[in-house]
């Protein structure tokens, strides 16, 4: 099993992760807050209450989790291809493959992307969630230290399956969008590339920020669900399940719910993704 494709994965997915991480506190914020009134408003109070350090709450944890998630997706993706084609990654450029087996291979690394990165993300969005600014005396204390400290604390409150809290709704999330995504970067990579040549940098960076964007987009329902249910149980247990915190959401929000943060998960969808195929796609050459 090549092993390059999850070297690259880990790199890259930490390079996007950095470009990407306060979009994504804000947005994880205006999913499962009800106080701020929109993008704006979230920016300037986490900034006036938390300083810049508020963006990047639960960075640290992701960056070596989120990495390591990164790999296995694209790790598993290419193998996958492997395995369905039985061509390797240099290969792919005078063999493409078909956009079927692309999305197979996709949605098999999205699939086992999301059981590994289930943990990690809830710790993520939990941290996310504390609006108490760092190290002010007098200001009151947050309810997790740290990631270490929430994983504990969590396994011990709602026991291991706490953990897995989302999980259905990540991986429903996770598995079809993941297919669209390598689809679309393929798609886009072999429209604007002459046959059997590597896509340039400028291809790959625009091919890498559409992909994202698409899948982002879609993914935001499961996205506001999942978010919802991983914050469900810090403060006892509000919804039955997946369905009904589909359902309670629906009734008092209305279908607008289920679009929560998605101008942010596209924004920010774009330079993650672009630059995670361009470390990705250029790892891969200098090893070859
Ligand atoms: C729609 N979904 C779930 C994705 N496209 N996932 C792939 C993640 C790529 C990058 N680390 C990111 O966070 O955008």
């Amino acid at each position: 099993m090549p092993v390059e494709e999850f070297v690259a994965g880990w790199i890259s997915g930490a390079v996007g992760l950095v470009l990407g991480h306060p979009f994504d506190t804000v947005k994880v914020r205006l999913q499962t807050q009800n106080t701020y009134q929109g993008i704006v408003d979230c920016v300037v109070k986490t900034y006036r209450h938390e300083s810049v350090l508020g963006f990047f709450k639960g960075m640290s944890f992701p960056i070596a989790s989120v990495a390591l998630v990164n790999s296995v997706l694209f790790g598993v993706y290419s193998n996958t291809l492997l395995a369905l084609t039985a061509t390797s990654h240099q290969e792919r450029r005078a063999q493409p493959p078909s956009y079927t087996n692309i999305f197979i291979a996709g949605c098999t690394g999205g699939l086992l992307q999301a059981y590994c990165l289930a943990p990690f993300d809830l710790i993520k969005v939990r941290l996310q969630n504390q609006t108490e600014p760092r190290m002010q005396i007098g200001s009151s204390t947050p309810r997790y230290r740290g990631p270490v400290h929430c994983a504990a604390s969590i396994l011990k409150e709602e026991g291991p399956q706490g953990l897995f809290r989302g999980s259905w709704a990540l991986v429903l999330r996770d598995t079809p969008t993941l297919g669209m995504y390598f689809v679309t970067y393929e798609g886009l990579c072999r429209q604007y590339t002459p046959e059997g040549q590597n896509p340039s940098s400028a291809t790959v960076l625009v091919a890498g920020g559409f992909a994202g964007i698409a899948s982002w987009i879609t993914a935001t329902p499961f996205d506001v669900i999942k978010s919802r249910m991983q914050m469900d149980g810090l403060k006892g247990r509000k919804y039955g399940g997946m369905l009904d915190c589909m359902a309670s959401s629906f009734r008092q929000e209305g279908i607008g719910v289920f679009f929560k943060g998605m101008t942010l998960n596209s924004a920010r969808a774009f330079p993650v993704n672009a630059a995670t195929f361009l470390s990705y796609e250029y790892l891969l050459r200098l090893w070859r």
